[in-house]
């Protein structure tokens, strides 16, 4: 899918579109967002087989972030290799603790009672490919201060939010019912939700594909 009438194609300079490594709606959005042509692929890759290693070697959230977003472009990459790839990844870690989307509901309640009274922090990783070369990387973060949430109304939460609130690795979406769950936020609203557009833009000037 190529975003056909792109409304910052004017500001566009390099003929071919973006092309971002994902199936996220939040980052499909968020570009959308910049008006920018681009098309999306999914990059489906074995994130275990990145992350498990990585963990287990005792990997910081923003290592394995980097290394899931760089596996992500330059596995789009071979498919367009003449196109700038965007890739993507996002790591909420927690006093050293590492957390991934909620695989179901009760498990979405328990990290949110984790969460709860506390700052946890999202790694946004995105990492920029042409021709199998990494151009551009970066893992900016977010510091989220939940404010103390009781049992109550983490299932209430639970209950109005219902499967948004497994498509993040957070369980909130910041711009819809998340926004109840917050004393205090740090970061970029983009870094947040999964795809930091500021650094993005920054390169795509600095490399010329985008007018300055
Ligand atoms: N709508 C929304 N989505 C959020 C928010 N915070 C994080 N997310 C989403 C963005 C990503 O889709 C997801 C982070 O998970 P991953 O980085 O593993 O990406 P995902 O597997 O969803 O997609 P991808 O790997 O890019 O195909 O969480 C938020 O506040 N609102």
């Amino acid at each position: 899918m190529v975003q056909a009438d792109a409304p910052a194609k004017h500001l566009w300079r390099n003929p071919l579109p973006l092309v971002l490594a994902s199936k996220s709606q939040a980052r499909r959005d968020l570009l959308t967002a910049t008006g920018l042509p681009f098309e999306c692929l999914d990059a489906s890759i074995d994130e275990r087989a990145v992350e498990d290693p990585l963990r287990r070697q005792g990997g910081q959230a923003a290592d394995i972030a980097a290394h899931l977003a760089r596996a992500k472009a330059l596995a789009i990459g071979a498919r367009r290799p003449d196109h700038l790839v965007i890739g993507a990844d996002q790591v909420l870690s927690l006093e050293g603790a590492l957390f991934s989307k909620p695989r179901d509901l009760d498990e979405a309640a328990d990290h949110l009672a984790r969460f709860s009274g506390k700052t946890h922090e999202l790694h946004a990783a995105l990492c920029v490919t042409r021709g199998g070369r990494v151009l551009f990387e970066g893992v900016p973060v977010a510091r989220m201060r939940m404010r103390v949430l009781s049992p109550v109304f983490i299932k209430a939460y639970i209950e109005a939010a219902g499967t948004n609130a497994l498509s993040s690795v957070g369980a909130y979406q910041l711009e819809h019912l998340g926004v109840h769950l917050f004393e205090e936020i740090e970061g970029d609203q983009s870094t947040i939700l999964g795809l930091p557009l500021i650094p993005l833009l920054a390169f795509l000037r600095d490399e010329g594909s985008l007018l300055g």
